[in-house]
């Protein structure tokens, strides 16, 4: 079956929207340095474009987690498959994500998080599809609330391809 991308967001509207949230966080940490948590693989694309938007000073860590068991996305429980490499502690965390989903990747690492004492801990998402919530999870900033639909591109992969796409789109098969 052949396969086509339907753009959803355009690199421009995209692009337009992290400077916006860039400016929002330079505003609301005026006078202290925040820690971005980037949550690979699919948050490294946003979270670069992002830093670059932040005019306070920025540190940067990275970590990598998948779920226990078979199935991935009903499972909730996730594992660290590479930690951070440095400690949370009084720090000011941004954790930086490509999309909140069913929530409960996010649920649970927010409170596994909580627990390594940051002076204070919010979400940053590129996308958020709130229709397809199971978990509540509090989004500080979001760049847009997407329909239920399978988007790729900016970081988010089908199948671990069209990562590198500089817009979002929707997978269509002819
Ligand atoms: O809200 P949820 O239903 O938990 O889904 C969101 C999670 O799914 C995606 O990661 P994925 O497992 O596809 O890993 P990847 O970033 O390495 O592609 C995304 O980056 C979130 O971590
Ligand atoms: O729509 C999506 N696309 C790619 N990866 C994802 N992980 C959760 N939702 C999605």
């Amino acid at each position: 079956m052949a396969e086509h991308i339907r753009v959803l967001l355009t690199e421009e509207e995209v692009d337009k929207r992290i400077q916006e949230i860039g400016e929002q966080i330079s505003k609301d940490y005026a006078g202290k340095q925040v820690h971005l948590v980037c949550v690979l693989k699919g948050g490294s694309f946003f979270m670069c474009e992002l830093a670059k938007r932040i005019t306070v000073p920025v540190s940067l860590d990275f970590m990598s987690v998948s779920s226990y068991g078979s199935d991935t996305k009903s499972s909730g429980v996730v594992k660290i498959v590479k930690d951070l490499d440095e400690s949370l502690k009084d720090k000011d965390v941004i954790v930086v994500e490509d999309i909140v989903d069913s929530g409960r990747t996010l649920s649970y690492l927010l409170e596994m998080l909580r627990d390594r004492g940051p002076a204070s801990l919010r979400l940053c998402t590129l996308l958020d599809k709130p229709e397809r919530r199971v978990i509540d999870v509090h989004v500080d900033y979001t760049g847009f609330n997407i329909p239920d639909e399978f988007v790729v591109g900016y970081g988010l992969d089908y199948d671990q391809r069209y990562r590198n796409l500089p817009y979002i789109g929707v997978v269509e098969f002819d």
